[in-house]
Parts: structure tokens; sequence; C-alpha cells
């Protein structure tokens, strides 16, 4: 199959690669050209595990292109996938724009009946309105057929996620269409749940709210462990035993960032709002997590009183490991909250420091070595759970360290190890540890 995807950002560019890998001949389009000249030489754009082996395999046997013209990368494609982004706008709702402007792109562009699938994260309606406003707009009258296919990958994970999915959704209005999507997609051997649209819409918005509402629930019984003298750990892993619970997604931390979480709660609060429905849960969802981005600057506060001039280390600036991306990362949160407060901070993250130059107005200091971003510091807080920072010997915090003091917003280490070591230590729903003074 011919296919064209309009958008190279993180899910255009997995979409590109995976489907020329699996025999189809795809055409990548953006309209940054400095994105277009990389990856024509085989150099990937964003950071994924695994990406870069595909992108260079795939351009070789010259089944994928890039390319910063529409009408160029449309010839000839029968089916045209959307990956744009759908930011969020003032308001909390979606941003169509960069979806609409694609629908425009491919109205002035083709030249007979093809298949468009949405594949960006897109409210109820959408995929119709999208629908319409191409039809509207072709030249000679030429008519689209449409299909939503919600992306599911996670960062970090996109390659892994798309060849070993749970379920491959597409929703459309017609059988044929259907049909022509469950073919294109048959070489992944993931299961393909074929449905109407709206439903399809509505499963990737009700899949991100519902594991958001997993991590803000347990993040609200890890604060109420920290009052009864439970351990959350212990609380999760109890839970999770339960098949129908399931331990994913339980792990308590400084909450949930990213790209897609915060922006599509948001987005789907708005959508409930439209049809005059209070989603209340949600809200509260989404309430539990702006607090939780902050809950360590009142544990640092209550252990210091005051951190004016302390020099403090902020080990891990991306939302999760494995990734660069910032979008979202409580880091953006906690690093101006601790300045304001007089810290001065060195940051560490292993990828993530030249996205963070780009993205943090804040003045600090910057360092790829954990080694670097300990010494003579006061104390440290842990933003990322990178493998670097989680399998640190935890004496290095007493050797380097001006003093041993660590707040872990993501669960680093077993409270067996905290104990035998020297640091004093501030989780997330588990008891602290204050070392035995010397002598
Ligand atoms: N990032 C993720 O992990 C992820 C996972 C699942 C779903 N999604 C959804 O997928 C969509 C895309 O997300 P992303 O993170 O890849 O976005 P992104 O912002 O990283 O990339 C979008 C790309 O589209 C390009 N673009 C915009 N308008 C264009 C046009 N008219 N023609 C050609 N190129 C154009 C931009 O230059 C950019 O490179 C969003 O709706 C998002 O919610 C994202
Ligand atoms: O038990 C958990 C699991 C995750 N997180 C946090 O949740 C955020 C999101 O993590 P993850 O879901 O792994 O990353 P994303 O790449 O944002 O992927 C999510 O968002 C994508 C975009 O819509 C979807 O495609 C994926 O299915 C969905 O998992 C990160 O800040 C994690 O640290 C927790 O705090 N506790």
């Amino acid at each position: 199959m011919k296919i064209a995807v309009i958008g190279v950002g993180y899910v255009g560019l997995v979409t590109g690669v995976t489907l020329s890998d699996i025999g189809h001949v795809v055409t990548c389009i953006d309209v940054d050209p400095a994105k277009i000249v990389k990856l024509n030489q085989g150099i990937p754009t964003i950071y994924e595990p695994g990406l870069g082996a595909l992108l260079q395999k795939n351009i070789e046997v010259e089944r994928l292109y890039f390319t910063a013209d529409h009408k160029k990368g449309l010839e000839g494609a029968e089916v045209v996938y959307i990956a744009v982004g759908t930011p969020q706008r003032e308001d909390g709702a979606a941003n169509l724009d960069y979806v609409e402007q694609a629908a425009r792109d491919i109205a002035a562009n083709i030249n007979r009946g093809i298949i468009v699938v949405i594949k960006s994260t897109v409210p109820v309606g959408t995929n119709v309105h999208i629908k319409n406003l191409i039809n509207q707009n072709t030249i000679d009258g030429v008519r689209v057929q449409i299909a939503s296919n919600p992306e599911f990958l996670r960062e970090g994970s996109a390659i892994k996620d798309t060849f070993h999915g749970d379920r491959i959704v597409i929703g459309t209005e017609d059988k044929e269409t259907a049909d022509i999507l469950e073919e294109i997609n048959k070489p992944f051997n993931v299961p393909i749940l074929k449905t109407d649209i709206a439903s399809s819409e509505m499963i990737k918005y009700s899949s991100n709210a519902f594991l958001a509402t997993k991590i803000s629930f347990i993040n609200e019984i890890a604060n109420l462990c920290e009052s009864l003298g439970a351990n959350v750990e212990e609380v999760a892993r109890g839970m999770g035993l339960d098949h129908r619970i399931g331990p994913d997604f339980l792990r308590a931390g400084i909450g949930y960032g990213g790209s897609c979480f915060p922006k599509d709660t948001n987005a789907l609060v708005q959508l409930a709002g439209n049809a005059r429905h209070e989603f209340n849960l949600l809200e509260s969802v989404i309430e539990v997590n702006n607090n939780q981005q902050v809950l360590l600057i009142d544990k640092i506060m209550s252990r210091f009183g005051t951190i004016e001039n302390k020099k403090v280390a902020v080990l891990g600036l991306a939302f999760k490991p494995k990734t660069d991306d910032l979008r979202e990362s409580p880091s953006l949160v906690m690093i101006p909250r601790l300045a304001e407060l007089g810290a001065n901070i060195i940051a560490y993250d292993p990828i993530a420091v030249p996205n963070a130059r780009k993205h943090l107005s804040t003045a600090i200091e910057y360092t790829e070595s954990l080694d670097e971003a300990l010494r003579d510091t006061d104390f440290a807080v842990i933003i990322t759970d990178w493998p670097e920072v989680k399998t640190i010997d935890l004496s290095a915090f007493s050797k380097l360290m001006r003093t041993p003091v660590v707040f872990d917003g993501r669960n680093c280490y077993s409270l067996d190890a905290v104990k035998k070591s020297a640091v004093e230590y501030y989780s997330i729903g588990r008891p602290s540890h204050t070392p035995e003074p010397i002598g």
C-alpha cells in the first residue's frame, strides 16, 4: 500500500517507520524542513530506543521517504495518516488548528478519492468534521473516506508497543474502509478492534483518563498511608495481585506528566462539559495530580524551615525515564518553586539537558554527571526514576553530598537498603528514615 503520513513528531515518525517496516511504501511529510533534512540522512529527531536502526533500514530499502512538500508527499498515496499535534488550548480543550490545516493540505493536493486516517488524539466528532472539511475543499468534487485509528504507544517503548501492542483500534463509517485498514495493519500481528468512529475516538480518551485515574488513586492512597503508618508499595502489591485490579500503573510518586495524560484528561473534562456532563471524578484526578507534583516542597520545607541559599541536586528532568521529553514534567513545576524559595539548583539528567535548556527559563546549573550533581549539596530531589539514579550505590549520597538528605519522588530505593545507609530519606507513601547519629 502507498501511504503518506502528515506530521513527523513522535507519533508520525514511529507510524511512518513501522508501517514501512511491515512492507508499505511510506512518505512522511512535515512543515519543519530541518527535521526532514535530518530524517533523510537517517538521523532520528526523537530519542526512542530501537528507532534509529529501523529508520535507516527502511530508507535503505527505499520504502521510507521524508519531504517538506505536501504535493510531492501526497502524490499517489492511497491512504493518508494525520499525526499532527493536538495541544491543549488555554480552556483545556484540544486545539484542532493543526489537524484542520493538515485537512486543508490534503484537500489542496489530491485528485482522487483516498482514505484519511486520523492518528492524532482528537475529541469525539473530529473525524467527521475533518472528512467534511476535506470534502468541501477538494478540487473537482473529489471525496475521501475517514478512519479513526488512535495511537497507544508510550514514549521510550514506542517500537515495542507498536509491534506488541494490546490492540489496534479502527473506527470507520463503512465496512470497506475498515477492511482496508485491517489489511494494512495485519502484519503487526496485534488484535484489531473495528468499531464506529465516535467510540474509537472515545476509547483513546477513556484509556488515558483511566490510567491517569489509577495513578491519582494510588497517589491519594500513598498520602493516606503516610498519615496511617502503612507502606504504599506493600498496599499496591497486595491490590495488584487481584487480577481485576492488576499491578500496572499503581506506582505512587510525584504525579504523572508527559505530552498526553495532562492534556487528554483536561480535554475529556472539556468534552464532557460541552455535553453538559460534569466529570467530577476526572476533575479530582487532575487536582490530585497537580497537588502531587509539589508535595515534596511541603516535606522539604518542614524538614529545613528555609532553603534560602541551600544547594540542591535535582535528579531527573524528563517526565519519565528513557525519553528526553520534558512536556508537563514535574521538574517544570518543582524547579521554579525551589528557585523561588531561594535554593541554588544543579539539575542532572542523562539525556534531557539540551531540551531543558530550551524549556526551562529558571537560571540553574545543568549536568549529565550524577556525581557532579550531588557534590557538596544540602539535599537531593528525585524527579525521574532513571536507571542511573535507581542503581546508584546509596553510599554515594553520603560520600558526595554536604548533608545526605534525599527527597525521593519516585520511590527508587528499598526501605531495607535505605535503613542500612547513612541517608536521611523521605519518599512517597512510605515511612521516612533518619539515620542514628554516629557515636
Ligand atoms: N507523543 C506521544 O507519546 C503520543 C502517543 C499517542 C498519541 N499521541 C497523539 O498524537 C498526536 C501527535 O503527537 P506528537 O507528540 O507526535 O506531536 P508533535 O507535536 O511532537 O509533532 C507534530 C508534528 O506535526 C508537524 N506538523 C504540524 N502541522 C503540520 C502540517 N499541516 N503538515 C505537516 N506537518 C505538520 C509539526 O511540525 C510536528 O513535527 C497528538 O494528538 C498526541 O496527543 C501522542
Ligand atoms: O504507575 C505509574 C505509571 C506511570 N506514572 C507516570 O505517568 C506518566 C505517563 O507515563 P506513561 O504512560 O508510561 O507514558 P506516556 O508516554 O505519556 O504514555 C501514555 O500516554 C500516551 C499518549 O496518549 C499513550 O499512547 C500511552 O498508552 C500512555 O501510557 C509518567 O510521568 C510516569 O512517570 C506514574 O506516576 N505511575
